[in-house]
């Protein structure tokens, strides 16, 4: 429910769409099935092709068929009598049938005493391309005004791109209205950085450079790209992964102890290490592309776009200075996992230093699926001998004792219904991302090829030097 418990009605732009269909609607009724919606809410789908609330509530129906959870699981009867269509698109010169429904919807939810208490949820499951338009199309149609939005990543496709999308944001929008999604921020496990870091005296001691040797933060999938191609080929991993998700990792690491863990708080601190992201040096980024890409269909025959980074990102402020954060991310690989890796200092004196096993002191946060927490220590061998061996130990997050892990777009789009902005990113942060990245894209290094199924071009390994990387070894 909303924190001050007021009915909400929710407007899905894009209602149609793929992302729509895969996360938006399931988590929605994810969020029906654990009583986490408010008591009094609608969800109004909106598209350019006309079509009536019955024909939606079929395509709802179909989509939870497809994705689940499966509306036999309940309670489909209620959630169907909930959802509400509006088509004939919305722009700044026509809002189709949008402003009408709405009327409608927060007529019925306000009741007597009118909509003044209903709380209005815009939530942007569109192209990039059509943020700017359906933002002045708020604004134009009096449906901003305390509104909370939510934007799908990416937020802008370019360093101008973002600068135009938060200028017309902020035209129509004050901060605090937005919502921008990075479903990374939403893992389990992400959000056990901070924590496991912040109360366990243990962790928490060693988290800088004095004791941290680098940081990885790998995620490798053996997914292609067949049904997304043409934007996936317009995009490349640099885009699609590095510029958005895997830097929100990497400043969920790397940032100072916020001075609370309010939202606000919490988002400042991850927000402002961005800032200390020093751009990248292109001879510090290999980008390649899987053999066969070129052949799928929908991708041009001459084809660069990378389907594989790895770069060495430094973080210029006391806490890491010297210590590589090591991102690594591609399609067609030879596994699927998303791990950070806070690799610790070998011994370099002390009575077990030339025993000890190199890279063998880790602490590890699988983000994948419901997560993972596992710590590898150097042990001595059980037996007669005095060899140091390594080994670890995991902590399921599934399997705490009634623990509820929830996907992330449902956790997200909780937290949007709260009202509570700390998993979303600020356009400060994002800024500098695109800083960050700008000297790769002004100045960018070949391509390499690699095997399907592989680890990626043999170049990238030189990064890690003189360590290595963690998977795929
Ligand atoms: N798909 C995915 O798995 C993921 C997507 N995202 C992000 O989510 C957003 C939506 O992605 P996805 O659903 O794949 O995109 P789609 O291309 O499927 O577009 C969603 C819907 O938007 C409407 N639409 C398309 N073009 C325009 C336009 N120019 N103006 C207004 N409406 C338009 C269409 O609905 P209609 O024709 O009915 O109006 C379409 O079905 C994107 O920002 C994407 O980057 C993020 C992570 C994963
Ligand atoms: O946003 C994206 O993320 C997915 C990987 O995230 P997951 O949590 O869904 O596994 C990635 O495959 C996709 O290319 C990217 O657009």
């Amino acid at each position: 429910m909303t924190s001050s418990g007021d009915p909400v009605v929710f407007v899905l732009f894009g209602a149609t769409g793929d992302l729509a269909k895969r996360m938006v609607l399931p988590a929605f009724f994810t969020l029906a099935q654990q009583k986490l919606l408010p008591e009094n809410y609608l969800l109004i789908g909106d598209s350019r092709s006309d079509r009536t609330d019955d024909d939606f509530r079929d395509h709802v129906k179909d989509v939870l068929t497809e994705f689940g959870p499966h509306p036999d699981e309940g309670p489909w009867d209620d959630f169907s009598s909930r959802l509400r269509f509006a088509g004939g698109g919305f722009t700044p010169d026509d809002p189709g049938q949008l402003v009408d429904v709405v009327n409608k919807a927060r007529e019925e939810l306000g009741g007597s005493d009118g909509a003044a208490n209903v709380q209005l949820i815009h939530y942007l499951a569109l192209p990039p391309s059509a943020f700017i338009e359906t933002t002045q199309a708020l604004g134009a149609h009096d449906l901003a005004k305390g509104t909370r939005v939510v934007y799908e990543k990416p937020f802008g496709t370019s360093p101008q791109g973002f600068k135009d999308l938060d200028k017309a944001v902020h035209q129509v929008l004050d901060e605090e209205q937005v919502y921008r999604i990075d479903h990374f921020l939403g893992k389990e496990a992400t959000q056990n950085l901070h924590v496991v870091r912040f109360a366990n005296r243990l962790i928490h001691s060693v988290w800088s450079a004095e004791h941290v040797a680098s940081v990885q933060i790998d995620a490798p999938e053996t997914l292609d790209i067949d049904d997304r191609a043409k934007f996936y080929d317009a995009t490349g991993a640099l885009l699609d992964m590095v510029v958005t998700h895997l830097f929100q990792v990497a400043a969920e690491v790397a940032m100072d102890p916020p001075a609370s863990m309010a939202a606000a708080d919490l988002q400042a601190a991850r927000e402002e290490v961005i800032g200390c992201f020093r751009p990248l040096d292109p001879a510090e980024v290999v980008l390649g592309q899987y053999d066969g890409y070129t052949d799928v269909e929908g991708i041009e025959k001459d084809s660069t776009t990378d389907t594989f980074v790895a770069a060495r990102l430094w973080v210029d402020n006391d806490r890491w200075r010297g210590v590589p954060f090591l991102l690594r991310t591609g399609k067609r690989m030879a596994e699927s996992t998303q791990r950070v890796s806070l690799i610790l200092k070998d011994p370099s004196d002390g009575p077990l230093a030339d025993a000890t096993p190199t890279m063998g002191d880790v602490l590890n946060f699988t983000l994948k699926g419901n997560g993972s927490v596992d710590i590898e220590l150097i042990v001595k061998k059980p037996g007669a001998g005095t060899e140091l061996v390594p080994t670890d130990a995991s902590i399921v997050l599934a399997d705490i004792p009634d623990g509820d892990p929830l996907p992330p777009y449902v956790r997200l789009i909780h937290d949007v219904l709260e009202g509570d902005r700390s998993l979303f990113t600020r356009p400060d942060g994002l800024a500098h991302t695109w800083e960050v990245i700008e000297p790769v894209l002004d100045d960018r290094p070949p391509v390499k090829p690699y095997e399907q199924g592989s680890w990626g071009p043999a170049e990238a390994a030189a990064l890690a030097e003189p360590g290595r990387w963690l998977l795929g070894q």
